[in-house]
């Protein structure tokens, strides 16, 4: 440990607490306090720079020091280069998002005002309207980092710019931010990580018409967790909806036949009933309203909480062995009870029911077998319907609010905002964050990609060459997951295709496959989990219910049973299937479906011009003021924070205007420069004088052949040049490799070291002198006296 370290330069290698060990350039490792990583002298003031990019210093230990001292005053929006990083206050900053704000940021240039998610929506619908170019919106971040509350204020605003007067009847954009309310009612639940936690991904189209105007808009919804719906764990709840029911007016629980959240099994399996200051009275009346918003109906909403409650009452109808060898019938006369409320609720048969239950068809060539299920069966035959019609339930939902909210043909400029659930690594990985983990590596190649396209962009403006820069591509990545055919998503759909396939054999037909591949791994002592090294770290999979979860079709009883509901909402549900889809050749699965829906959302991302929000939980406890820098580290590297800085590093890191770089380093030179020169010049001697000699290089002269550390040979033969440790010269900026800045400042400190001890040594022999004059003089004086006297 180095207290006297004020400045480092390396990577973070383990953070403990406020102590980060850091592998300096240098190759020595230091452990130091994230609070000292700064030079003393260096320009951060105390209260941080609202862009990384302006750090001197733009490293980890700097990157985080520099969030953590703005989080500390309320500060939760930063800039790295155009990424905007939002770390979660967890209190409420009403002040930030008021219409008085809204209006400060309207036309307001980016970066001119203070960091905020305004700016990004702002400069996207400037960016839109201008160029007449479509844009989106990308934010991302792990569970309970704000996700969804910066994606609020986006659309807020989006509506704000985009929003017009109507006379009578909702308004597109009114639509927009009231279909929020219903999807989270039915899409959000309590989890450890947030109590309101989006278990779905989201990304919302918003059309403009050609003046600016809203005039349409989409929402496609991905992945919902559909376990959720029978299955809790404690101290999480189901889905809001179940709660809110329970919670209705008298009229409707005795309609729907419902009570306590407590007797029913699909809620009680956790412990959590209540949340913290949310009333579920309320909430039932909130959403009902927001649903008279988006278009949806009072028979509608009618139909709806009937499924709702239906679901409710299916999960308490137990079972036990029936009289046939393996067979079974509803347990007990509470079980018939729930049964024939479900029966009622749905508008479909009793017995129908009961055997879509309890009992299969097999329709082989010759013959129609009826087996029965156990009652082991019978209860996941019952979960697999509820969550059916519970996923039905919600895809209507959505597509409701898209009709009615409606499509404008004649756009042709759109912002989308997608607000997708970020890298998920825990003690057991399933299918769910096996999906959730791709979409990120597919997200992070797009985000690798623009970065490093925009670096491209800022050296090609000032005419360097950056053709050494090289980045890391996930594509490997990609293809081990995703490859048709032999990729692993592949080889899941084929075993889901052979009946007598099982989690295990599945797994080994990975480690056969791709015993070689070097982004898997098969853990040791492990049978059937295997390990993908992702971009964000290693995550191990347990495969057991990977065949399961990824099979995608409804069982026929319950197609049947529900198609023929005469409830016309709930046989709306289960329409008819197409001809040939029913064909058993054509297998449909959630994880290829999934990479359709992925490849169709990564191509009109494409047709677009990103901007990001990196949302930043900076604690597990979801409590204010308290910043765990471990815990924030690891989501800025998972986040590609780091990653983009890496890329930035990788060429020129520090980049200071002439005039800046002139008077913070001008002592160092102060001989060579005379002030008659131009800045080019002076920058140009100031770098020869110490030894970091600086070349102007033109990209319009025709630079060929530039590799790391070659000699670039220009066409024009005007300058030769050796790329390594090289500082350029560009059109406005000096830029320097990663260290040189802190090279320099090293000089220069030492440099007016040696100045203040000159400074120091002639006050001294002045002050000196003048005590001696004086001394002298008194001398005298009192010598003069005495002898007057
Ligand atoms: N800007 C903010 N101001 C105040 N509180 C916030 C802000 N952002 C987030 N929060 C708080 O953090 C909680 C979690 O945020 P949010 O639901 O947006 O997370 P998320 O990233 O969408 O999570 P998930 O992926 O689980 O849906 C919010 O319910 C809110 O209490």
């Amino acid at each position: 440990e180095d207290p006297e370290v004020t400045w480092i330069d390396g990577e973070v290698v383990e953070v403990n607490g406020d102590q980060i060990k850091v592998l300096c350039t240098s190759g020595k490792t230091v452990v130091v306090k994230a609070s000292n990583v700064y030079p003393k002298d260096a320009e951060v003031p105390s209260c941080g720079v609202d862009d990384m990019t302006k750090l001197a210093y733009l490293h980890e230990p700097g990157v985080l020091q520099n969030l953590k001292s703005r989080y500390d005053m309320n500060e939760i929006y930063t800039y790295t280069g155009n990424i905007l990083i939002a770390v979660n206050p967890f209190r409420r900053l009403p002040h930030l998002y008021d219409s008085h704000m809204m209006a400060q940021y309207k036309g307001a240039a980016f970066g001119e005002l203070s960091p905020h998610p305004f700016a990004v929506a702002d400069a996207a619908y400037r960016l839109m309207i201008n160029e007449g170019i479509s844009q989106s919106i990308l934010v991302s971040g792990e569970s309970g980092a704000g996700k969804t509350e910066s994606t609020k204020c986006l659309m807020r605003y989006l509506a704000y710019m985009g929003g017009r007067a109507v006379a009578e009847g909702r308004s597109v954009e009114q639509q927009v931010l009231e279909s929020n309310p219903v999807l989270e009612a039915f899409g959000n639940a309590k989890t450890v990580r947030n109590n309101n936690s989006s278990r779905f991904g989201k990304f919302v189209e918003i059309q403009f018409d050609q003046r600016g105007r809203i005039s349409g808009a989409a929402i496609r919804t991905y992945l919902l967790e559909r376990s959720r719906v029978c299955q809790v764990s404690d101290p999480e709840r189901n889905y809001h909806c179940f709660y809110m029911l329970c919670a209705a007016p008298p009229e409707d629980i005795q309609r729907f036949k419902l009570g306590n959240p407590r007797t029913f099994h699909y809620l009680n399996q956790s412990n959590c009933f209540e949340l913290d200051g949310i009333d579920d009275a309320k909430e039932y009346v909130a959403t009902r309203r927001a649903m008279d918003v988006v278009g949806i109906s009072s028979e509608e909403q009618d139909a709806i909480f009937r499924v709702v409650a239906a679901i409710l009452h299916l999960g308490n109808v137990e079972f036990a062995k029936g009289k046939e060898m393996d067979s079974s019938v509803p347990k007990d006369e509470k079980s018939w009870l729930h049964l024939r409320i479900v029966a009622e609720l749905l508008m479909c048969d009793v017995k129908a029911l009961e055997d879509s239950l309890c009992k299969r068809v097999i329709v082989t060539r010759d013959e129609t077998i009826t087996k029965w299920l156990d009652p082991e069966a019978a209860a996941l035959s019952r979960d697999a319907l509820a969550k059916i019609v519970y996923s039905r339930l919600f895809d209507w939902l959505v597509d409701k609010i898209n009709s009615s909210i409606g499509q404008d043909p004649d756009s042709k400029s759109l912002i989308g905002v997608l607000d997708i659930y970020g890298f998920e690594s825990f003690k057991t990985n399933s299918f769910e964050q096996f999906c959730i983990n791709l979409t990120n590596e597919k997200l992070q190649q797009h985000f690798n990609q623009h970065v490093f396209k925009m670096e491209q962009e800022e050296y090609t403006k000032e005419e360097i060459d950056w053709s050494y820069i090289e980045f890391v591509d996930n594509q490997d990545v990609l293809d081990l997951i995703e490859k048709k055919p032999g990729g692993i998503i592949a080889l899941l759909d084929e075993a889901c295709m052979f009946p007598r396939s099982t989690h295990e054999t599945f797994a080994q037909k990975l480690y056969q496959t791709f015993k070689n591949h070097k982004r898997f791994t098969k853990p040791k002592l492990s049978r059937s989990d295997f390990t993908i090294c992702h971009y964000a770290g290693d995550v191990t999979y347990q495969t057991e219910l990977f065949l399961d979860k990824n099979k995608d079709y409804v069982v026929a009883e319950h197609q049947q049973l529900l198609g023929a509901s005469k409830c016309s909402f709930v046989a709306s549900l289960f329409p008819p299937l197409a001809e040939e889809s029913s064909k058993s050749s054509k297998f449909s699965s959630i994880g290829s479906r999934f990479k359709q829906q992925l490849q169709a959302l990564l191509e009109t991302l494409s047709s677009t011009e990103p901007h990001y929000i990196r949302c930043v939980k900076p604690n597990n406890l979801l409590k204010p003021s308290i910043f765990e820098n471990k815990s924030v580290l690891q989501q800025l590297r998972c986040g590609g924070v780091m990653e983009a800085i890496r890329i930035s590093c990788a060429g020129y890191p520090t980049r200071k205007p002439f005039d800046e770089f002139l008077d913070r380093f001008g002592i160092l030179a102060s001989e060579v420069l005379d002030g008659s020169s131009d800045e080019v010049t002076a920058c140009k001697r100031l770098l020869e004088k110490v030894g970091l000699e600086g070349y102007q290089l033109s990209l319009r002269q025709g630079i060929i052949g530039s590799t790391l550390d070659s000699i670039l040979v220009p066409i024009t033969g005007i300058a030769v040049c050796f790329v390594g440790d090289i500082p350029f010269i560009g059109k406005t900026k000096v830029f320097l490799r990663a260290g040189q800045m802190a090279d320099l400042d090293g000089r220069r400190s030492e440099v007016l070291g040696r100045s203040a001890s000159i400074i120091q040594r002639k006050i001294r022999s002045y002050l000196g002198r003048k005590s001696f004059i004086l001394l002298r003089r008194s001398a005298i004086q009192i010598q003069a006296a005495c002898r007057g006297t």
